[in-house]
């Protein structure tokens, strides 16, 4: 089942076009990694499913729901982790969930179980009662994939999920993430090559705002040139990192 649906997106801001005509779908079960070189466009094109971001033409789709014209549907459906730090810092974790719980309409009763849930799933109980601008970046972004995962959403689009945690963290986030897969569709951005091959089934390639590469870690892998181990014993590159160095400069003509 479709849940995650791009046709044509364009996103200019001023002359500069940000998003390039980017189209793709996610079924119900993928977890599809976004990756780019910084500025490729990543993030914007993440803003314009979530709805917080109008797209100069195309559309996107999230259950089947426009995300600008029936952007309420859409946004139930859905759970956005964006970059950085979760908004309203002198709020508590546990005013925070709460409040985007009743954001989100669940009554007192559904909001404790399911915060009960994600604070075990997440581990947040110890800084439950603190400060989000008190946090470590860490508990920070735990507290924006819970903030995402709090109405159980369809759709995850998360936005680096990863960036800033330490490595147990990032193991631990993946391992979420690989949990939660095949209920959902997911859409992650990384600049980490290691957690593509970790965690997603399907990778987009995205460089100055257009979709170069749509395939498994093992397609990209095929589109490299032939592997050179001595070279990758040198300079210690992956044979993914050399796919990706090949898609986004060589075959770009950079
Ligand atoms: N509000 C804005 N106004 C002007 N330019 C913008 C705006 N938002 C993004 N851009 C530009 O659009 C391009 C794409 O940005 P975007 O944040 O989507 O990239 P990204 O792939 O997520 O990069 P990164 O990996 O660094 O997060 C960049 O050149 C950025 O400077």
């Amino acid at each position: 089942m479709t849940l995650v649906e791009t046709r044509g997106l364009v996103k200019r801001f001023g002359s500069f076009t940000a998003v390039n005509d980017v189209s793709f779908s996610v079924q119900r079960g993928e977890v599809v990694g976004f990756l780019g070189p910084n500025g490729a466009g990543k993030s914007t094109t993440m803003k314009i499913i979530a709805g917080f971001l109008e797209p100069s033409s195309g559309e996107a789709f999230v259950a089947g729901h426009n995300s600008r014209t029936d952007a309420l549907a859409a946004r139930k459906r859905l759970g956005y982790l964006p970059e950085g730090a979760p908004a309203y810092p002198d709020m508590t974790v546990g005013d925070f969930l709460e409040f985007i719980a009743a954001m989100r309409g669940l009554d007192a009763t559904a909001a404790r179980r399911r915060l009960g849930i994600l604070v075990e799933r997440i581990d947040l109980a110890e800084v439950w009662n603190r400060r989000i601008e008190a946090l470590s970046k860490g508990f920070k972004r735990r507290v924006g994939i819970a903030q995402a995962l709090v109405h159980d959403p369809d759709v995850l689009i998360l936005d680096e999920p990863t960036d800033g945690l330490d490595p147990n963290q990032k193991h631990e986030m993946r391992e979420l993430i690989r949990e939660l897969a095949p209920e959902k569709a997911i859409v992650v951005s990384t600049h980490i090559l290691e957690e593509v091959e970790a965690i997603c089934t399907r990778a987009l390639i995205i460089a100055r705002g257009q979709i170069l590469a749509d395939g498994t870690p093992a397609d990209l892998l095929a589109k490299a040139p032939a592997s050179d181990p001595e070279r990758q014993r040198l300079v210690k590159t992956t044979p993914l990192e050399d796919a990706f160095r090949h898609i986004t400069l060589e075959q770009a003509g950079a």
